[in-house]
């Protein structure tokens, strides 16, 4: 097992990452004020894995509380929102009882907004079973539910007491969800760090084929890189802004599509491929740099341009992303593969240009 941290001063946490560590309640019993526990799941994810990780707790005398939701991005909303405060209350959960999140990022950011609100916060703690989650949504404390007009409009900075992978989990993820999560790996070798991007150039194959060792390397880099920025930026004042590479556009497509019919990293990817075609036309980068880009997306099983969705409608749907400043649009924008930076400096004929230029349709 190797350990890292989120050196957030007093609120630092550890995040966890191994084999088999569903069965070590000993790990989580630390960071439990009470011997009570409320997991919270989904119908996809209770089969696999809870009866073993609410076993493991209960063995260690901690009353466990089961939350199961409905399975998919289209329910991170207010009504299963409430679902888990009604079991808290009807479960007499108490502000020392810890809320965990065992699941993909939407049980996440849902669990993590609910221990946000639930008698004005109580503690919680992330066990991520995607790569997506593992590599990224578990950590650094951003939580949410979506908006018909835009995605985690609704949410609140809350960080986890604690991060619990156990990337055996990722044995039983479809392959479609490993591709998706490759997507938020391959943004951290785009956003500030060229050595790991070129790894993954070296190592996909292997992430491809679920290799322990170099999945537990990908999630270890991953989580290095995310943990850097949020401890230097926790509330996206500025440097955090980063992380946000590809998501202007990947989070218009995930709502203009409707929630779930684009899987979030899929977004990601077709938004990273417009914001790097508008970095080329900026000047910032060049042909060589947008063919790299791409040719990984696709060895990774990514798709590296958007859906049929008309431009316009790209750009009425980003007027609510939350990097808006003053009513314009600022950007995640490349320039070299492991540098990026925030920009205002598209024209709005430049960003259609770039949609257009990654559109089914141009
Ligand atoms: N908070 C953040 O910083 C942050 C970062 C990135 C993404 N997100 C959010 O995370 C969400 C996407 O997360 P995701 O990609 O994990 O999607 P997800 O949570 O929908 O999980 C993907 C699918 O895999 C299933 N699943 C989960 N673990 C499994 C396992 N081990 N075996 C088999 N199936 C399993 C889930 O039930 C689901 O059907 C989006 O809502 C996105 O906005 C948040
Ligand atoms: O942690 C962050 O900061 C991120 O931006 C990570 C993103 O991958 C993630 O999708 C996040 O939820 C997007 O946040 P938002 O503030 O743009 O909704
Ligand atoms: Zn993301």
């Amino acid at each position: 097992m190797e350990t890292l941290s989120v050196a957030l001063g007093h609120r630092a946490y550890p995040i966890h990452v191994g084999r088999a560590l569903l069965d070590k309640s000993e790990l989580l019993l630390p960071f439990l004020r009470q011997r009570k526990v409320a997991i919270v799941t989904n119908t996809t994810v209770a089969p696999l894995y809870l009866e073993r990780l609410s076993d493991s707790l209960r063995r260690a005398r901690v009353e466990v509380v089961e939350i199961i939701l409905p399975d998919g991005e289209q329910f991170k909303d207010w009504q299963t929102l409430n679902l888990i405060f009604d079991v808290l209350l009807q479960r007499r959960c108490e502000r020392s009882t810890t809320l965990l999140a065992l699941g993909g990022g939407v049980v996440g950011d849902m669990t993590g907004f609910a221990a946000a609100c639930f008698q004005r916060g109580i503690p919680f703690i992330q066990v991520p079973t995607t790569l997506l989650a593992q590599v990224d949504s578990s950590v650094g404390g951003k939580t949410a539910i979506n908006h018909p007009l835009g995605k985690n409009m609704i949410g609140a900075f809350y960080q986890p007491k604690l991060v619990l992978t156990d990337t055996d989990t990722l044995t039983t993820l479809p392959d479609r969800e490993l591709s998706a999560g490759l997507a938020e790996v391959i943004k951290y070798g785009l956003i500030r760090d060229l050595p790991f991007f070129e790894w993954l150039e070296e190592h996909l194959e292997r992430l491809l084929l679920r290799e322990p060792a170099a999945l537990a390397e990908a999630i270890s880099r991953s989580c290095r890189n995310k943990a850097e920025v949020v401890v230097a930026d926790e509330h996206e004042s500025g440097e955090r802004a980063l992380l946000n590479l590809g998501h202007t556009f990947g989070h218009a497509i995930e709502t203009g599509m409707g929630y779930g019919e684009c899987l979030h990293g899929e977004a990601v990817a077709a938004g990273t491929m417009i914001a790097a075609q508008l970095s080329l036309q900026l000047g910032w980068i060049g042909s060589s740099e947008l063919d790299r880009i791409e040719r990984l997306f696709r060895r990774a099983g990514l798709p590296v341009s958007g859906p049929a969705l008309e431009v316009e409608r790209y750009l009425a749907l980003m007027q609510h992303d939350k990097k808006v400043r003053d009513g314009k649009l600022r950007f995640v924008l490349l320039q070299g593969i492991g540098q990026a930076v925030v920009s205002d400096a598209a024209a709005q004929d430049e960003v259609r240009t770039a949609i257009l230029a990654r559109s089914p349709h141009a």
